[in-house]
């Protein structure tokens, strides 16, 4: 026979104590009178009487059997649960009710607990006959005589009456039997509050996984999708935990067996793994730590078939595995907390919750703390915590997220007005660059325009310039009504001067008949200007025969003042000859006309003797 290597050393040490403190009882059993019975529960853990089989053989008439009946123990502590540990022995037990009133009652036999594997109770009729009735959660829902979630057996006691029942129970986990008696009454309105307080807590994690899967369609965010994993694994757990899971699903499946069970909560385990990985970031805070968690997932992953292979024997070594991983979490989560992870301090409560809810459970599987409403859904109230907190963990990941979001939005708006504003005041410094450069550019066009306009060696305007003011003077003159004077002037001997003082020289005495000339017209609106070679011209407006005779003469005297020595000049200084016109422009007229007359009177004053000035014929 296969009998666990390492059996609970609580469970042997509960057995050791019960054999030392049990009394055979087999002739002298203890009968429990169920005429009168609270409004609740009645807890029947002191009036059963214990047998184990650790063999599993033992059937009815055999427990029945004088030798076997003196074997059963009684006097159990006074505890809402009998406690057994992880054990594969079947154990018997044995309830004598009886009923001192005059009338049948009514009663319901309670094993408040789904998960244990196989229960067969035997039943006596009014004849003493036994009809037994086999089920548990590791046979099919509809084995049990009374629909819900726990093991219920309505019991019929007739009037004056004694009854001995027997219960058969095997687990292939760990073997608790709170078992009790209720009058149907009080069990139909415990019943009642007792689906609601499932349907509150399977209600909200429905919510949660809708919610959730709503944020997941609208973010986008896979976090969403492994939290929703992680609560539908949870919720399915606890609800093949709770036997909450309807007959009707599983297309056949025992979705109520232990194998099932220790599947969903392997499930579970992965899936929290998952989520805490996403969660936590532990791919960029501990790479070392998250490759062992991704060969925890892929374990747990895995596991059910194991479960479906050899469950019993590795039921214990599952909860050890289950044990280390939780410490494993722990670790993880509060290095990830030292790290300064936020999400960490929330995950960190929220598996807290978790683990003290599943430790309340645990100790009262191992019958260390007593069973109350808190122990038996330690669990279930732990897991509300933990789904509640860790859904507020996301939201404040959505927070900081938005937060973050925020911030950078704030930074990139400064970034952009920075980029404006540099670009404005580039914008403005190109502005001010392109002023200065046409400015520049428009000194450096005037100077141009001025050179284009001036005569290289005198530095007086050239001929291109003195073509635009005469057209000028002659149209103002010609609008006005006014007269204009034209003056054209030839240096004497020239070609003399420069073969006899070199064409540097000539150069020097150019300059200098100019500035003479630009001297003597002092108006501000006389023109001069070099002609060409060594011949000049000058305007006067608003000057008529007279005036402008008296202007050439006038040039005439200032050049002869320079007394510029000219050797091959009659003289023997340098003159110059001027021809003048004045003329009134009109329509008939033109500054041509004006100049040619100008040309002719020069030609005269050559011809004359130089030296001197000739007014144009009329
Ligand atoms: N040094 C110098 N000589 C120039 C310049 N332009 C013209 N000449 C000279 O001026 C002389 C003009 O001589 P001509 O036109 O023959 O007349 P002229 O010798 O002055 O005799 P008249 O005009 O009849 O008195 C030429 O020898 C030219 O080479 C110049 O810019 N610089």
């Amino acid at each position: 026979m296969h009998k666990p290597r390492y059996r609970p050393l609580l469970a042997g040490w509960r057995l050791l104590l019960i054999a030392l403190l049990a009394i055979p009882t087999g002739a002298l059993a203890q009968v429990l009178d169920v005429t009168r019975m609270p409004n609740a529960a009645l807890s029947l853990t002191t009036a059963v009487e214990l047998l184990e089989d650790p063999q599993r053989r033992l059937s009815l008439a055999d427990v029945q059997s004088p030798v076997n009946a003196a074997r059963f123990i009684g006097e159990m502590p006074p505890t809402a649960a009998l406690a057994l540990g992880f054990t594969r022995s079947a154990y018997w037990l044995r309830i004598t009710l009886g009923n001192s009133s005059n009338a049948p009652l009514e009663r319901m036999l309670v094993v408040d607990n789904p998960r244990i594997s196989y229960v067969e109770t035997y039943l006596p009729n009014a004849h003493g006959h036994y009809r037994s009735v086999r089920t548990g959660c590791d046979t099919p829902f509809d084995t049990r005589i009374y629909p819900n979630r726990n093991f219920v057996f309505p019991l019929s006691l007739p009037a004056q009456s004694k009854q001995v029942i027997y219960l058969r129970l095997e687990s292939t986990v760990g073997l608790l039997v709170p078992l009790q008696l209720w009058t149907p009454k009080a069990f139909h309105d415990y019943e009642r509050d007792d689906y609601v307080a499932q349907a509150w807590y399977f209600g909200m994690a429905s919510a949660m996984i809708l919610f959730n899967l709503m944020l997941f369609i609208a973010l986008r965010e896979r976090i969403y999708l492994f939290y929703i994993t992680f609560v539908t694994c949870t919720a399915c757990t606890l609800a093949i935990k709770n036997g909450m899971i309807p007959p009707w699903f599983g297309n056949g499946l025992n979705l109520h067996s232990n194998v099932a069970y220790y599947s969903g909560a392997s499930l579970t385990v992965s899936s929290l793994l998952l989520f805490m990985r996403h969660m936590l970031e532990t791919h960029r805070l501990m790479p070392r730590m998250d490759r062992l968690l991704q060969g925890l997932v892929v374990l747990f992953l895995l596991s059910p078939l194991a479960f479906a292979l050899a469950l019993p024997a590795v039921a214990r070594m599952t909860i050890l595995l289950y044990l280390s991983c939780a410490a494993l979490i722990l670790v993880v989560v509060l290095m990830c907390a030292y790290k300064r992870q936020r999400s960490a301090y929330f995950f960190l409560g929220a598996f807290v919750l978790l683990i003290f809810g599943g430790a309340m459970t645990l100790l009262r599987a191992l019958g260390i703390v007593p069973t109350n409403a808190f122990t038996v859904d330690g669990v279930q109230l732990g897991s509300t915590m933990e789904m509640l907190l860790l859904a507020f963990a996301l939201a404040d990941r959505l927070n900081v997220m938005r937060k973050e979001k925020a911030r950078v939005q704030v930074e990139l708006l400064h970034a952009q007005q920075q980029l404006v504003d540099s670009l404005k005041i580039s914008e403005r410094e190109l502005e001010q660059r392109v002023v200065q450069r046409t400015d520049e550019l428009q000194v450096l066009n005037s100077k141009l325009e001025a050179l284009s306009l001036t005569d290289s060696l005198t530095g007086i305007a050239n001929r291109r310039h003195f073509d635009m003011l005469l057209q000028q003077e002659w149209q103002r003159a010609k609008r006005l009504g006014q007269p204009l004077a034209l003056g054209m002037l030839d240096v004497d001997h020239f070609k003399d001067y420069n073969d006899h003082y070199g064409h540097l020289a000539g150069d020097t005495c150019l300059r200098e008949v100019a500035q003479a000339l630009a001297a003597s017209l002092s108006r501000s609106s006389d023109v001069v200007a070099r002609f060409g070679g060594e011949e000049f011209v000058f305007i006067s407006p608003m000057s008529d025969a007279q005036d402008a005779l008296h202007v050439a003469q006038r040039v005439v005297q200032a050049v002869a003042d320079l007394a510029l020595p000219h050797a091959s000049s009659p003289i023997g200084y340098v003159t110059v000859s001027v021809g003048v016109v004045a003329v009134r422009p009109g329509p008939a007229s033109t500054a041509e006309d004006m100049l040619r007359r100008a040309d002719a009177a020069l030609y005269q004053a050559k011809n004359n003797g130089r030296n001197r000035a000739e007014l144009a014929a009329e």
